[in-house]
């Protein structure tokens, strides 16, 4: 059975970056934003269920990110009745990439994991982290979000210091190197565990 790592953090903390530091070193990854890109694709599984609740979001057969985000920014509650569609169909993909699993350690890539109780299932649990105004100018700096729906987001999120003091590593994204760095330490003090167990 694989060593089921959790990687966290709020958003633009620098979790997928990190995530990748993982892959290279052996790890399987397996990233619940990749995932819910997947359900609202063509043909996806989120995309009759979210026609249903809110048809004006479905452009050329997909869930448009775009159209949900003017819907949140509208109706804060929509994201409550959007995550009740999406969550069950990501559990479920999440399930499947567990079991088939072959590599020693799994790391699953997902911003909620804390907020859904998911860390419960997860062998151990890291946490990325950067000062809140570093993260700020990282995510104004991607483009695809207002300052409001950032704000918005941020305001949905557990804390990311009480994220970093509920996890098992801590991991400082302040610059590639170093992130690195402490990416290969946390996968060698898991191996150094599975070989003693
Ligand atoms: C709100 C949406 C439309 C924004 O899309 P966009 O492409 O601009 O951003 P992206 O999906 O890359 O998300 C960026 C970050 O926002 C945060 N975030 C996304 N959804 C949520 C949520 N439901 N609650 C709190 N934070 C969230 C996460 O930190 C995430 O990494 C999109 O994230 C979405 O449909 N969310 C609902 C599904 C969900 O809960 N996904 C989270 C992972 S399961
Ligand atoms: N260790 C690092 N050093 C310097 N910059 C970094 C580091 N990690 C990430 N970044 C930068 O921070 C930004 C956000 O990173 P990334 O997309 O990995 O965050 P994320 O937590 O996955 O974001 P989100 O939750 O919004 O999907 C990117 O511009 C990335 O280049």
């Amino acid at each position: 059975m694989s060593f089921a790592l959790g990687l966290t953090g709020s958003i633009g903390m620098g979790k997928s970056t990190t995530a990748r530091m993982f892959a290279d070193e052996g790890c399987a990854l397996w990233d619940a934003d990749a995932a819910v890109h997947r359900l609202y694709a063509p043909g996806g599984a989120a995309v009759e269920p979210m026609r249903k609740a809110f048809p004006q979001a479905i452009e050329d057969g997909a869930v448009s990110r775009d159209a949900l985000k003017r819907i949140i920014g509208k109706d804060p509650d929509a994201l409550k009745t959007i995550e009740s569609i999406v969550h069950p169909l990501v559990a479920a993909d999440r399930a499947a990439f567990r079991a088939q699993a072959r590599s020693d350690i799994v790391v699953f890539d997902i911003p909620l994991l804390f907020e859904t109780g998911g860390d419960a299932a997860m062998d151990a649990m890291a946490c990325v982290t950067v000062p809140p105004e570093v993260q700020k100018q990282r995510v104004m700096e991607r483009g695809t979000m207002t300052e409001a729906q950032f704000e918005q987001i941020c305001a949905k999120q557990m804390p990311n210091d009480e994220k970093c003091a509920r996890s098992d590593f801590v991991i400082v994204t302040d610059t590639l190197d170093h992130a690195r760095r402490q990416v290969q330490d946390v996968v060698r003090q898991i191996r150094a565990g599975q070989n003693h167990a």
